[in-house]
Order: structure tokens, then sequence, then C-alpha cells
């Protein structure tokens, strides 16, 4: 499935490519919108932050044989070989249904949409069978294994509880694309873009974004059925990418490749489509000059701040309590916000590989569609869920309780997950899945991240939260659990749904994402900026709101849909009580006039500072985003405001915002652009 490594061939090599150019990367300082690749949100140091690049380590891998990667790490401290994966996913990850009542299915769902704009792991290429029968019978090893190939196959006991009359004990695994380090050890890195970028909705690439786009009115494709809008077909297509076997099903296109993959999912990116085409009516209709390319990056910027807000506001709260979100300042309605260019907002290869994926444990079992209980496992790649009824999967997962973040697992998971329709024990299990995955990428075990964050290191099996006398039955010792499975075993910090352990992860990556991002839609001072008024109107969005905006027929909703409902704290609203965001722009704004003054002279002390330039050496432009763009060059930063009000206030004439957008730029006497 496109999950387990259908980057295709092409997409690796545009990747490799990418690495290559990324020391020739120059940016424009002044273009005030995200590149799609992530590159140039820092100034500084361009690449923080682009596609393609290598997970960070906190702390170094560790591998088997000469520890370079070749050979994953396979053994305990004993020397001994580490238990099987899916063993460890059948005794300790086994079925167990335990609600966490007060939140909702909404929960996972956020948690999935986010983890793809994030984080992609791409998995090699495959040319080599990495399942045959004989497996079993040749030491349990796949040649691959120890020297550095693609093949890591998953081995299934005998009399598995569900897997029990395949021929091949083995389900299919690849080894994640490696890339090399400096000291020659191997690496990983991320498809997607670290930010917060929305790039799951607009890819991740250039060319990918353009191939989403309309073409007109800044919109994104869609394809109407009836009189709705979905997302555009993926024409290149099969069971690898999601199961179509009824008419008018079709698999979905998106800005990442694993849209397909859930009902909810496959939901979610289709809102945010609709939401993106309903703010370009909306920017329209306030300036019917703009051309298709402004309105689609303007429109972009707004969405992308909502799902700032919405994973700030309402998401991070409740999966690392208040406490350690505030901790970590993880909260919208910073007044005080300060980027911090100094941050790599690179993703952690311990946060894409185990602590994120701690969202696997919070799925259910079913979900009921318009009072039809749905197994989980019946809605996974099957579009149409999503394009016979919508409103019910969301609704469905509104309603649905979230589980509990613990050891326990739902069999959708871990012994269904992407079975073909009419075959059965052709799926796989993601538990072991995440075990292997921290194998393949040598991540130390659970005790050593522990001790690296100085929390006390569990001394013996009794000590695990949950599941110890399992624990006992598989590992040698407590030192060689696997992080993954020791980490989602541990007791929920306070008002959380992750242990101490990844709450801690999370928290320093999620800060790290927020503080680092030039184009956090709370930051000032920048081209990019939004007013303060603006940001203020942001800050009011919500998932309530959106989905009101987007899903036919839904009249009302809870306040929170991740939460709940409760009539006290948790009432449903009628949509037409749920505040909108006001993305009106202002003719007239003293605020805005100060963000521009307060910007022009930054530039030129900078500049003043850092390039050694005179005052008399620069000039300032400023330009309008009119058909007809106009340039005017000053002297003093003075007179740019001065004049740039005019221009704002002048009948018939753009916001001040408008003419700050493309505007500022020095120009050496020379007549460089600096
Ligand atoms: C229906 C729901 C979901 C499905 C079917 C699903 C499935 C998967 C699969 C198959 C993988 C790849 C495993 C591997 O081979 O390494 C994966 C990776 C991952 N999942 Fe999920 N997942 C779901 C929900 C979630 C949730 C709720 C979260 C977090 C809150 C999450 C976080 C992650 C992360 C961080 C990765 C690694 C991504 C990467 O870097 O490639 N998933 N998931």
């Amino acid at each position: 499935c496109s999950y387990l490594g259908k980057i295709s061939g092409r997409r690796l090599n545009e990747f490799h490519a990418n690495r290559m150019k990324r020391d020739t990367l120059t940016c424009n300082s002044s273009y005030p919108y995200r590149s799609f690749d992530g590159s140039c949100n820092n100034l500084n140091n361009p690449t923080f932050g682009q596609t393609g690049a290598m997970f960070r380590r906190i702390l170094d891998p560790v591998y088997g044989g000469d520890g370079k990667g070749s050979t994953p790490r396979l053994t305990a401290t004993s020397g001994n070989e580490l238990p099987k994966p899916r063993s460890i996913s059948v005794l300790i990850h086994d079925e167990g249904n335990f609600f966490n009542d007060a939140f909702t299915q909404m929960v996972m769902q956020w948690g999935q949409f986010l983890d793809h704009d994030i984080t992609d792991t791409p998995t090699a290429s495959n040319t080599s069978v990495c399942c045959y029968d004989s497996l079993v019978t040749s030491d349990e090893v796949h040649s691959d294994v120890t020297t550095g190939g693609t093949c890591f196959p998953i081995i299934i006991d005998e009399g598995d509880r569900y897997f029990n009359t395949v021929s091949t004990r083995c389900m299919v695994f690849y080894r994640s694309d490696p890339m090399t380090d400096s000291s020659g050890v191997r690496q990983q890195y991320n498809a997607a873009t670290p930010w917060i970028d929305g790039s799951q909705i607009y890819g991740t690439s250039d060319t990918m974004a353009a191939s989403l786009r309309s073409g007109s009115d800044g919109k994104l494709l869609v394809n109407t059925v009836g009189d709705e809008d979905f997302l555009p077909e993926d024409s290149n297509s099969d069971d690898s990418v999601c199961f179509v076997r009824e008419t008018g099903e079709y698999c979905f296109l998106a800005g990442d490749h694993r849209v397909n993959v859930f009902a909810g999912l496959s939901a979610f990116h289709t809102i945010f489509v609709r939401y993106h085409n309903r703010i370009c009516d909306r920017l329209l209709a306030l300036h019917s000059d703009w051309d298709d390319d402004t309105t689609f990056q303007e429109a972009r910027r707004i969405v992308v701040a909502v799902l700032q807000v919405i994973t700030y506001k309402e998401f991070i709260r409740h999966i690392l309590g208040s406490t350690t979100a505030n901790t970590y300042d993880l909260f919208v309605g910073d007044t005080d916000y300060a980027y911090n260019s100094s941050v790599d907002p690179t993703l952690s290869n311990v946060f894409s590989t185990a602590a994120y994926r701690f969202g696997h444990s919070m799925l259910s079992d079913s979900i009921t569609l318009d009072g039809t209980v749905t197994l989980t496992s019946e809605l996974y790649m099957r579009p149409k869920y999503t394009l016979n009824n919508m409103k019910a999967v969301l609704e469905g997962l509104q309603d649905e309780k979230l589980f509990r973040t613990d050891r326990w697992y739902t069999e959708s998971l871990t012994d269904r997950m992407f079975e073909t329709p009419e075959v059965s024990q052709s799926g796989f299990d993601v538990a072991a899945r995440n075990i292997q995955r921290g194998r393949d990428h040598g991540l130390p075990p659970y005790n050593a991240w522990r001790e690296h964050y100085g929390l006390a290191k569990k001394a013996n099996f009794s000590e695990m939260d949950q599941g110890s006398g399992r624990y006992t039955r598989l590992y040698e010792t407590v030192d060689d659990i696997d992080l993954y499975s020791g980490g989602v075993s541990e007791d929920l910090v306070s008002g959380g749904r992750v242990g101490e352990l990844y709450s801690i992860i999370l928290g320093e990556q999620f800060k790290d994402l927020k503080f680092g991002d030039r184009f956090w839609f709370e930051n000032t001072g920048d081209i990019s900026s939004f007013s303060t008024q603006q940001v203020n109107q942001l800050r009011r969005a919500s998932l309530a709101r959106v989905l009101c905006d987007t899903v036919a027929g839904i009249e009302s909703v809870p306040r929170s849909p991740f939460k709940a409902v409760d009539d006290e704290s948790n009432p449903v609203e009628a949509c037409s009580d749920i505040s909108d965001i006001n993305i009106k722009r202002r003719t007239t704004d003293s605020e805005m006039l100060k963000q521009l003054a307060h910007l022009v002279i930054e530039i030129f002390d900078r500049s003043i500072e850092r390039e050694g330039f005179e005052y008399d050496d620069l000039s300032f432009s400023l330009r309008t985003m009119d058909s007809n763009p106009g340039s005017l060059t000053f002297r003093r930063p003075i007179e740019a405001v001065y004049i740039a009000k005019k221009m704002a206030d002048a009948p018939g004439s753009k916001s001040i915002t408008h003419v700050m957008r493309i505007s500022c730029f020095l120009k050496q006497k020379t007549g460089s652009l600096k």
C-alpha cells in the first residue's frame, strides 16, 4: 500500500536530486509566502525545514553488526536475539478497549492528519522478494538483513492467533530509504516538510502543488459528484493505493500520498480542500482584481494559520495536558510570540519513529456510521465511505469515544490493517511494524531514553506501568525493551493522552515547530506577517467552524468536536452561533502602519549593522501589488512609511497591507537587490 513505501522510485530520485541542490539554494527574502518544499523559511539557514532532510538524532543509533546500520538493531544486551516484533504485539499489545470517556475519535483523526503534514519516512524502493516460503526455515533471517538491503521481514510465529493458515509466516517490511551521515552511519530522512504548513493538502514540491490546482480563482482541483465537491481522482492507482470495488468509487489525489488509507483521513482532506476553495471565494469577493496566484497563496496562508490554531489551541493540550503544554508554550494567543531563527525545526528520528506514533493506540475497533457499527478494518483504503456519506464518517468520528493510549491495541490495527477485502490474512500489524521500524532506524531502547531525559530508569520488569508480567515473558532484561512498546505502556500524564517520556519528546518537537517557523501565524514584523487584527481573527478559528463551513447538511456541532458532548462544558451549538474568522482587510489601519514602519526601520538597521552599509548606501523601494505594479524609491525610511500611508488612504487604493505585501527591499547604490 502507499503507506508501505509506495513513494515511487521517481519521487525517491527527486529527493536525492533535491538534496544535491541544497548547497546552492538562494532565497528571495521579500517573497511573502512559504515555499512548497519548506526551504527558505529560515533565511539564515534556508535548508532548515526543507523536504528530504535527515531526521535529527537525539541519541546516537544503536545498530547491530558494525554499528553503521547495514544491520538493524537485532540483539539484546546478552547478545541473544531480541523477541520478535509480532510476538511483542500479540502478547503485550493485545486487544483491549479502554475508553477515554471525555474525548472522541476526532482527536485520533486530527493526529493522523497532522502526522501527514509533518512527517513521511519513505521506504526503500523495492525490487527483491521479502517473504518467501523457505524463509521460516532458513534461520528466519532474510539475507538482506545483515547486508543493508531493503528487506527486513516481520516473522510470524507458528500458531499465530490470526495469521495461522498463510504459508509464508512473514509480513513484508522494507527498510526506510537510507542516507549516510558524515560518519558513514545509516540515517533516515523526512519526505515531508516538518512545518505545520498544510503540505498534506498542497504538496511538497512546486510540481505537486501545480498538479493539485485548478488554475483559476486560486482554487484547488475538485471532482464534483452530485452537487458536492470531492478530492480529484488519482489516475495512477491500483490496489496498492486504495481498494476500488464499487461503481463510482475512485482513489483520491492529495498533497500527501497516504490520503486514502482511512475514511476519516480522506474526509479531513476533503473538508480542507473545500475550506481552501471557500476562502478563495471570500477573498475574491473582497479583491476582485486578484489573480489566480495571489488568491491561491493568500487562501493558503489563511488555511495554514487555521491548521496551526486548531493544532495548538485544540489538539496538543489534550495530548500533553495543560501543564506540559504550558511548559513548552504550546498554545495560541501568545502576545509576545518571538520567532527564533536559531531553532532548527527538523523532526527528530525518535519523534517520527516512536513518540508521535502513540496515536495508533487511540484508534477504536469500530465507528458507527448512520447507526451501523462499522469495523475500523472496513474503513481502510475504501474511498466509498467518504464519497457516499462523508457527513456520517465525520459524525461517526465525533460520536465514537477515543481509546485510551495504553499498551492495548485493537485487532483492526494488529491483524487486519489494509487487508485486501477478498483475502483474509493479507493485512498486517502496525504495532509490530512500529517496533520493527524502531529497530530498522537503530533507535536505542526504552530505558536509554528515560535516562537521557532524566527520568528514573525502570529497574526491573515490575516497575513497568502496564504489562510487567508479559514483558518478563518476552524480554531478558528491562533494558532491552523496545522504545515504542515501552513508551505507549506508560501511564498517562495528568490531563494528557501520552506518558511522561513521550510527553517530553513531543513537547520539545512541537515547541521547535512553533518558535522556529518564520511563517508562524502569530509572528510579527516579517514581510509575511498578518496584522494584529487578522491574528486576533485567526485565533478564533476552530474545527467546529471548519466542519460547519464544509460539510453539507451539518447544522450544529459540539463546541469542541474533540470532546464528548456535555451540556455544561461542551454543548452542541448551532453553526450560526459558532464564531467565524473575519478575513476582511482594512483600508486604514494604524496597526499596519506601525508594522510597516517597524519593518522598514528594522531592515535598514539590520543592513547597516550586518552588512556595514552607511545610510547613504541604501534606498528603500516600495511596490504596489496592482496589476500595473509601481515602484517608488526613498532615501529615508520615514518617507517610505509616509507615502505608504498616503497610498493606502487614497480613494480607491489598496489597503496598506496590500501595499507592503511585496514592497520592502533594499537596493544598494549599485542597484543589486538585497
Ligand atoms: C486510521 C488510522 C491510522 C492508520 C491506518 C495508520 C497507519 C500507519 C502505518 C501503516 C504507518 C507506517 C508504519 C511503518 O511501516 O513504519 C504509520 C506511520 C505513522 N503513523 Fe499512523 N496510522 C493511523 C493513525 C495515526 C495517528 C492517530 C497518529 C498520531 C497521532 C499516527 C502517527 C504515525 C506516525 C508519526 C507515523 C510515522 C510517519 C512517517 O514518518 O512515515 N498514525 N501509520
